[in-house]
């Protein structure tokens, strides 16, 4: 058994109840936090063993395995992960991915082409100055104004057209990491010790970003849920099929 585990969260206020407490409910327990696209490298050259990767990695990587039981997920509108437009839809040609993000700018391709049934092209973020619309995850996402023909909702999109949550990113190993059990279990009590720090982790973002602690309470415990349930791995596995059937990313 290993006596240093390395963990890398994400940067964003939805990480928080999962990545918190995670050094104190475990000795050998050390963090960081990166962008979620850039997880998936991080696992992959050992600098963290277990990373919060977007799923749209994790299916790309099959040498990589999901721990049970827990991700970052929405069973309907997110407010956090948006298709901001600069045009209505219809109108809509050119749309720029958020650099951090992989698995929102897969859904909004998905979304745009499947269930919006629109002709666009996805662009990274700098190649293209003025987008018709462009993605943003995150807090950024979540506290901005809309955009001037407003925004889609990403998992609202989702639910409208599935019927089902989506399950955005999920903790994950190497397969060959030996103490899958030990970290598996690490994770599962982080995260009961966040549950119940939800309120003191939403005061903490309203301090910093501001906002009402009702407003990040909200957020966190009603928008976002971690527990994932059958309908949860359901939705993730039609995504996953759909990504493979329908577009390139
Ligand atoms: C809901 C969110 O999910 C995030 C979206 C991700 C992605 O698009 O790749 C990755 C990690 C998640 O934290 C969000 O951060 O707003």
């Amino acid at each position: 058994m290993k006596n240093e585990f390395i963990f890398a969260g994400a940067p964003y206020s939805n990480s928080a109840p999962l990545v918190d407490k995670l050094t104190e409910v475990d000795p050998r327990v050390r963090v960081f936090n990166d962008h979620p696209a850039s997880l998936v490298r991080d696992l992959k050259a050992g600098r963290a063993d277990v990373a919060l990767i977007p799923v749209a990695h994790l299916f790309a990587h099959p040498e990589l395995t999901m721990l049970k039981g827990l991700g970052v997920a929405a069973d309907g509108p997110v407010r956090s992960v948006l298709l901001k437009c600069n045009k209505r839809m219809g109108h809509i040609k050119t749309v720029g991915r958020d650099p951090a993000s992989a698995t929102s700018n897969a859904l909004a391709e998905l979304l745009l082409k499947k269930h919006f049934k629109q002709k666009i092209e996805m662009h990274d973020f700098q190649s293209l100055e003025n987008p018709d619309a462009a993605v943003v995850i995150g807090d950024r996402a979540l506290c901005a104004d809309p955009g001037p023909a407003g925004d889609i909702d990403l998992a609202e999109a989702w639910k409208k057209m599935t019927g089902l949550p989506f399950v955005f990113a999920v903790w994950a190993v190497r397969s060959d990491f030996p103490d899958i059990e030990a970290v598996t279990d690490i994770v599962h009590q982080a995260y009961a010790a966040g549950f119940q720090a939800m309120e003191e982790i939403a005061e903490r973002f309203a301090g910093k970003l501001g906002g009402t602690t009702i407003f990040w309470l909200d957020y966190l415990d009603h928008s976002i849920h971690y527990k994932l349930d059958k309908q949860d791995l359901e939705g993730l596995n039609l995504f996953k099929k759909e990504l493979s059937t329908s577009i390139k990313y």
